[in-house]
């Protein structure tokens, strides 16, 4: 495959509870990368809809999109880093992520629905009701190779899964700007 430039920009990505936020926020800490949690650009309409156990359709999702293509833009730009965490569904709401830029990359949180749905059965104080997870498992589009995908297992600890993502960011030995693909 080609080569493209060393990212920028890493967009920790999966189904509402495949451990995106928690994943993101422990590699941030390991690259010293400031972490963004993609909910946090939601207008609250995305959020109250969310939480009164409605999925989002496209047009709810495109602003909120937008809105995280912009802070990644505005990141890189500078110069700086940014890993932010965003569920990046389907192939078009990536394109809108990316917006053709080549130092971008995602991590696709990979895991059955039955694993995620035993880790939403448990977590506390969060406005994702588990009742969604059946339309986001239906939205999701797997991301294929061609995207510039880090593909992780989440049957394993937190730290297990930052250690692969870091491995394949960071061929060993590689020292250059460039990073294989
Ligand atoms: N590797 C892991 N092993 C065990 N538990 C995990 C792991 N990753 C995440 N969890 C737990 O699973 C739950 C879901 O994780 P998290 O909230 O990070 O998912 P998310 O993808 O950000 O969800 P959402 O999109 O709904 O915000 C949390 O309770 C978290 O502590
Ligand atoms: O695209 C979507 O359906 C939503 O954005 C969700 O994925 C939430 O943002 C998140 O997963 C819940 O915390």
């Amino acid at each position: 495959m080609g080569r493209v430039e060393a990212p920028c920009a890493l967009i920790v990505m999966g189904v509402s509870g495949s451990g995106k936020s928690t994943v993101a926020e422990a590699l941030g800490e390991r690259l010293g990368w400031r972490f963004e949690d993609g909910d946090s650009f939601h207008p609250a309409s995305n959020v109250e809809k969310m939480r009164a156990g409605h999925p989002l359709t496209d047009e709810d999702r495109w602003p909120w999109l937008n809105a995280i293509a912009d802070e990644i833009a505005r990141v890189c730009n500078e110069g700086g880093h940014i890993i932010i965490a965003c569920s990046a569904l389907k192939h078009t709401y990536r394109d809108v992520l990316l917006r053709g830029r080549d130092d971008v990359r995602f991590v696709f949180l990979k895991g059955t629905k039955e694993l995620i749905a035993e880790r939403l059965a448990h977590r506390k104080g969060h406005f994702m009701p588990p009742g969604l997870l059946t339309s986001q498992f239906d939205t999701l589009e797997p991301p294929e190779a061609g995207e510039h995908v880090i593909t992780v297992s989440i049957d394993e600890t937190v730290e297990a899964i930052v250690d692969g993502v870091i491995r394949q960011l960071k061929p060993s030995g590689a020292k250059r700007r460039d990073l294989e693909t």
